[in-house]
């Protein structure tokens, strides 16, 4: 599913329009959208309260969205409930389609009020014995900090009401800026958000998407061919995405057959690293696993996998020495791809032995952790002879770009995609919400994951993940993506069973055989 700017958006929307589909049937059609939802919502929630009972109230604003949340009450005035409408502005001074659309609320007979005349006690009353808000009034077309009368009504809903209502947004909670999803000072915080045609990028990047709750897109017909049309290619990437993307399994297969990974990783005192990527690699589908590490921590770690190989590397005080690359090479012929990097350590040797691995192997290699912090000369990602994913971190982005953290989180989808593009690689941007991007542009928002993962170990699972599923001969970019959702979705459930207080990183490997269950 397609992720756009509010500027993508408008352009679907003018192109539409301007093909001679009127503008009051694509609002009726978002609002139909909303009430629909609204419906489902109340029955939901109150299954035992009479249509005529339930209290809705709808805050309209004087831009389009307040358009459809107007067109929306009064559809929900003619299914039988009593919603009544508080406008932020004079209603009498609407425009174009809202203005026909408060004409038709007004036939209708929905009741409504202005802001402006209400007292705050009677305000807040309205609001509180709501048992359900939904909130029209500001939505792609914000622009600057909250003011006016809007501003009021947020900060009064959210300073002073006792209890919250449960609430609705309309395309996207009022407050959080679409292009971004930073908040205009303050936002409404949302129970679930009915957005309209396609995701905007506000509902799904932080600090906004903690405001939307749950998010349905309802199709309000603007033509798919439009909405891609006018799309950077970033999608968002769902259970839909994974079920369609996952490896197929032939049925007379021989552990061969499902890829065989090479982990480079581990070092004294760095034993739980290797451990866990190998794990989550054997947990994810492939048939072969072997794990070169130092040959001093190698008995250790194949005593407490049986299911890995374990593969001894010349080692120089605990850590992978640079005199273990022939090993490597030789190793790398029998293999599907090397993954190399956590728990590796920090030293010349390491970066010694990863420039040697970047100048000479060919297989896909998959750098994560040490293997990242090890390259110094970014010019050889570009040279490589092999396909490459890397998995860093805000802190390992900032230290390979020198782009500062902060700078990386405000613009993680750009961030990503430059990177991906200037050095020819696949990226995973790890962190809230996780990005991906390949060499040609294309990019996922990931939508599982939970902040219990920001866990020590966390990043070794997911590059587990990641081999394994390239090994089963997916591309670069879906075995990326694909290992991030399903490593999101392990945490969650992880964090259902335990907690994010108490999620730590082998309870995502535990989960993912019901990750993969949910996708047969
Ligand atoms: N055909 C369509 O365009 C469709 C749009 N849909 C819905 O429309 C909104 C976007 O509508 P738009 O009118 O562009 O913008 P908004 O309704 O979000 O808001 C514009 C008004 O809000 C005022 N405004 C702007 N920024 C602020 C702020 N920071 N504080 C307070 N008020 C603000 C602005 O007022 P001015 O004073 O600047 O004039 C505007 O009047 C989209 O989100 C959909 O919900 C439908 O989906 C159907 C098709
Ligand atoms: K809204």
């Amino acid at each position: 599913m397609e992720v756009l700017t509010p500027q993508m958006m408008a352009k679907c929307d003018r192109e539409t329009i301007d093909s001679g589909y009127p503008e009051i049937l694509l609002m009726e059609a978002a609002a139909y959208g909303v009430a629909r939802i609204a419906v489902e919502i109340l029955k939901k929630e109150f299954e035992f309260k009479a249509k005529a009972e339930l209290k809705l109230t709808f805050l309209v604003g004087k831009g389009n969205n307040g358009g459809d949340g107007l067109a929306a009450a009064r559809i929900l005035k003619n299914w039988g409930y009593q919603p009544e409408i508080i406008f932020s502005t004079e209603a009498e001074k609407l425009k174009g389609v809202n203005s026909k659309n408060y004409e038709l609320a007004s036939l209708n007979q929905v009741k409504y009020y202005h802001f402006s005349d209400l007292k705050e006690a009677q305000f807040l009353s309205k609001i509180e014995n709501s048992d359900l808000i939904i909130d029209a009034l500001l939505g792609t077309g914000i622009k600057g900090e909250l003011r006016g009368n809007i501003k009021n009504i947020i900060n009064l809903i959210n300073q002073k009401r006792q209890s919250k209502p449960l609430t609705l947004a309309v395309d996207i909670p009022s407050g959080v800026i679409g292009e971004n999803g930073r908040i205009a000072g303050e936002a409404l915080n949302a129970d679930y958000t009915v957005t309209m045609a396609a995701y905007k990028r506000g509902l799904l990047l932080y600090p906004g998407r903690d405001y939307c709750g749950q998010i349905k897109v309802v199709s309000i017909g603007i033509q798919p061919e439009t909405i891609e049309k006018n799309s950077d290619s970033l999608k968002a990437f769902k259970q839909q995405e994974a079920v369609r993307l996952k490896p197929d399994r032939i049925n007379n297969g021989h552990k061969g057959s499902f890829g065989k990974v090479a982990v480079l990783a581990g070092s004294r005192g760095m034993t739980g690293a290797p451990l866990l990527s190998t794990k989550a690699a054997l947990r994810s589908g492939s048939g072969l696993v072997y794990l070169l590490t130092a040959e001093e921590i190698e008995a250790q770690t194949s005593v407490q996998l049986e299911e890995v190989v374990g593969i001894p590397l010349v080692s120089k005080k605990g850590m992978v020495s640079a005199n273990s690359f022939p090993q490597i090479l030789q190793f790398s012929k029998k293999v599907d791809l090397l993954a190399a990097g956590p728990g590796l350590g920090r030293s010349s040797e390491i970066s010694d032995l990863m420039e040697k691995i970047l100048k000479e192997l060919e297989l896909p290699l998959i750098l994560d952790a040490d293997a990242i912090n090890a390259i110094k000369n970014l010019e050889l990602l570009k040279k490589y002879k092999g396909e490459l994913i890397l998995t860093p971190h805000p802190g390992e982005m900032s230290a390979l770009t020198g782009i500062s953290i902060e700078e990386i989180n405000n613009n993680r989808i750009e961030v990503a995609r430059d990177f991906a593009e200037e050095h020819g690689v696949n990226l995973i941007l790890k962190g809230a919400a996780t990005i991906t991007a390949a060499p040609d542009g294309r990019a996922y928002i990931n939508t599982s994951g939970c902040n219990g993962m920001a866990t020590a170990g966390s990043g070794d699972v997911l590059t587990g993940i990641v081999s394994a599923l390239k090994a089963q001969k997916m591309s670069c970019f879906e075995a990326a993506a694909l290992a991030v959702y399903l490593h999101g979705r392990a945490g969650e459930i992880a964090a259902a069973k335990t907690s994010n207080y108490a999620l730590i990183a082998s309870d995502i490997i535990d989960n993912l055989p019901q990750v993969w269950q949910s996708l047969e």
